[in-house]
């Protein structure tokens, strides 16, 4: 029998269940008068957090009653499948009563011996970064009356910095001595994430002295691991990995340990590093909206609508080619009508894909010919695996390494994307009226397929290059106008950052790549700063060409070469379970897998 097997009849209040414990589950079933088996509650023991001795209450405040026939057990308990709370975590706490001391005494050392057995894989102590001004500015409250307790909960130490500036948790981690901390954790939006995102990877890489700069070389996986408690304006990334915006449920998933690999893509500029993104890199559309909201930050979140309409009503397309190493396709595809859920298969497929020959070489051959290998390997030093090559006039260019589903996208830009298979889809939309691009953005919000349509394709790849047509450059005019407005910025930015003001995301990201010393592509930058996108929808001379926009920042450069890195970081999330969302759940159903707290 296992050594942790226990099973004994005891009291929850004045009803009696039968409570087993077993490798994998602690489950309590109610009985009735005549022992039948009635209603049962399973928690896998990966999802235990606390057994406590006595009846204990957290909320509103801690309180220990000694008792010695009482054991407390507090577990991760979900909201009800298909249901408004569907996908929210919560803390369960259960009060057991033994009809003996030594009955409860063997309950609590066998629950404690379960729980050991999993520390291995859970964090011991955090570095926890709070943006005091993300989204509603709640960062420091949501922390200390939510998150922190939970923490101590569960045993876990944090060391606590609240941001004073942009880019100080980038730096952190990049400098600081992080020897003892299992995992660093934001509290804020995707911006604060994206900070995170470029520590890790970068000091992972500085370790193992690999060049972030060079598209060739196969960087090395990130051991660190990153929590998101979202409190920001836009916690896409959070949505994404994790099914809900709940700081509960995500604290949840760092206090047990979740391991989410997540692919994420380096976009270059002739052989410097531009930025890493884990949702979008989009041309044409999508930057121009990036772009106009940067100039009405004064309206709050409602810019994004605004800027939403005033893109949308500017008609506007953009000439370019655009080139592709297409994915495997006999893998997957991004019209194959799945979703990556929590323990998806072709994510767990790919992982061994991935890093069996990765380790053997750090480079791969020339990347203007050849990237990554045909059987999806991150070596791509066997092979010419052939580019793609497409022209013409785009509405938009989107490049996704995950779903990007949020609240109001349910399914995303790419529904069929993977969070952690090595590739991205690559989304054209073609120049088309402006009727048709708008049902095009429509069935974004809605369960129709926006790739039903002809002027739009999407393909699964590797990487991606996109560069103008050549002749197709910005007037004198504007470039004179952007040397004087490069010149002003710079002491601008460098105010907002003194003051501790917010800077906005174009100016974190012009730092980003300044203080890498990184002066090639700036030129390109500074030509676009401050140019007026949208002179509304009669404007008489619309701008040839358009900005990236690079997870919520507008990138440098329009030429960008754009690369996939497998599994490159790990978040303490498990992607989004089964029955999360809409689908209802019932006892038995193979939809389920046993992994329903509350079977009903
Ligand atoms: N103390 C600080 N002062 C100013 N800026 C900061 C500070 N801490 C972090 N930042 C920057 O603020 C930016 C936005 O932060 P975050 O993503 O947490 O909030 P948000 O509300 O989602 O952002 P946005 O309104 O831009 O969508 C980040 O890019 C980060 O670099």
């Amino acid at each position: 029998m296992d050594p942790l097997w226990l099973e004994s009849v005891l009291r929850v209040g004045k009803k009696r269940y039968r409570v087993i414990l077993d490798g994998l589950h602690f489950s309590w079933t109610h009985l009735d008068k005549q022992n039948r088996d009635k209603k049962t509650v399973s928690v896998p023991v990966s999802e235990l957090i606390r057994v406590e001795e006595g009846r204990v209450k957290i909320q509103p405040q801690k309180k220990v009653e000694s008792s010695e026939h009482h054991f407390t057990v507090f577990s991760v308990k979900r909201g009800r499948c298909g249901g408004s709370s569907a996908g929210l975590w919560t803390v369960g706490r259960t009060q057991f009563s033994c009809s003996s001391r030594d009955i409860r005494d063997q309950w609590v050392t066998q629950l404690r011996a379960a729980l050991m057995e999993k520390s291995g894989s859970r964090p011991q102590r955090l570095l926890v970064f709070i943006n005091p001004y993300g989204g509603k500015k709640r960062g420091v409250q949501i922390y200390r009356t939510l998150v922190s307790p939970l923490l101590e909960l569960a045993g876990i130490s944090a060391h606590v910095v609240v941001t004073e500036r942009a880019n100080q948790a980038r730096d952190h981690i990049l400098k600081k001595e992080l020897t003892g901390f299992d995992g660093v954790v934001c509290v804020g939006g995707d911006g604060m994430f994206s900070e995170l995102l470029h520590g890790v990877i970068g000091r992972t890489q500085q370790e193992a002295g690999l060049s972030e700069h060079d598209p060739t070389v196969t960087l090395q996986p990130c051991n660190l691991h990153i929590g998101i408690i979202p409190a920001g304006s836009t916690d896409c990334v959070c949505f994404a990995t994790v099914g809900v915006n709940d700081p509960i449920t995500s604290t949840l998933h760092i206090i047990i340990g979740d391991s989410q690999p997540l692919d994420v893509c380096s976009v270059h500029h002739l052989n410097t590093l531009v930025r890493y993104s884990v949702s979008l890199v989009g041309y044409g559309f999508y930057g121009d909206v990036l772009a106009e909201s940067e100039r009405h930050r004064w309206m709050g979140p409602l810019r994004y609508d605004y800027s939403g309409c005033m893109v949308y009503l500017s008609n506007r397309s953009y000439s370019g080619t655009v080139q592709f190493l297409p994915a495997v396709p006999q893998f997957s595809s991004p019209r194959d009508n799945t979703r990556c859920l929590s323990g998806c298969q072709v994510c767990s497929e790919s992982t061994e894909r991935l890093f069996t020959q990765s380790g053997a070489s750090s480079h791969t051959s020339s990347y203007s010919t050849s990237q990554c290998s045909q059987d999806g390997s991150q070596d791509g030093s066997q092979l010419d695996a052939d580019w793609v090559s497409m022209e013409g006039r785009f509405r938009c260019v989107s490049l996704t390494c995950m779903s990007s589903s949020c609240p109001r996208s349910p399914l995303g830009l790419s529904p069929a994307a993977h969070l952690a298979d090595g590739t991205g889809d690559l989304i054209l939309v073609r120049d088309a009226d402006a009727m048709g691009f708008l049902k095009y953005l429509h069935r974004h919000t809605n369960a129709q397929d926006q790739f039903d349509l002809p002027f739009v394709q999407v393909h699964r790849v590797r990487a991606v290059r996109f560069s103008l047509p050549p002749g197709e450059e910005e007037s004198e005019e504007e470039e004179e106008e952007a040397e004087d407005i490069g010149k002003g910025t710079e002491g601008g930015e460098g105010r907002a950052e003194q003051e501790g003001e917010r800077p906005t995301r174009r100016s974190v990201s012009q730092q980003h790549l300044a203080e890498r010393g990184e002066g090639r592509g700036m030129g390109d930058y500074r030509k676009k700063k401050k140019r007026d996108f949208l002179c509304g929808p009669c404007c008489s001379r619309a701008p040839s060409v358009s900005v990236w926009n690079c997870d919520g920042e507008v990138l440098p450069c329009t030429d960008i070469l754009c690369r996939v890195h497998g599994q490159l970081v790990r978040l303490f999330a498990r992607g989004i379970e089964d029955g999360a969302g809409t689908r209802s759940c019932r006892t038995g159903s193979r939809k389920c897998n046993g992994r329903c707290v509350l079977h009903s």
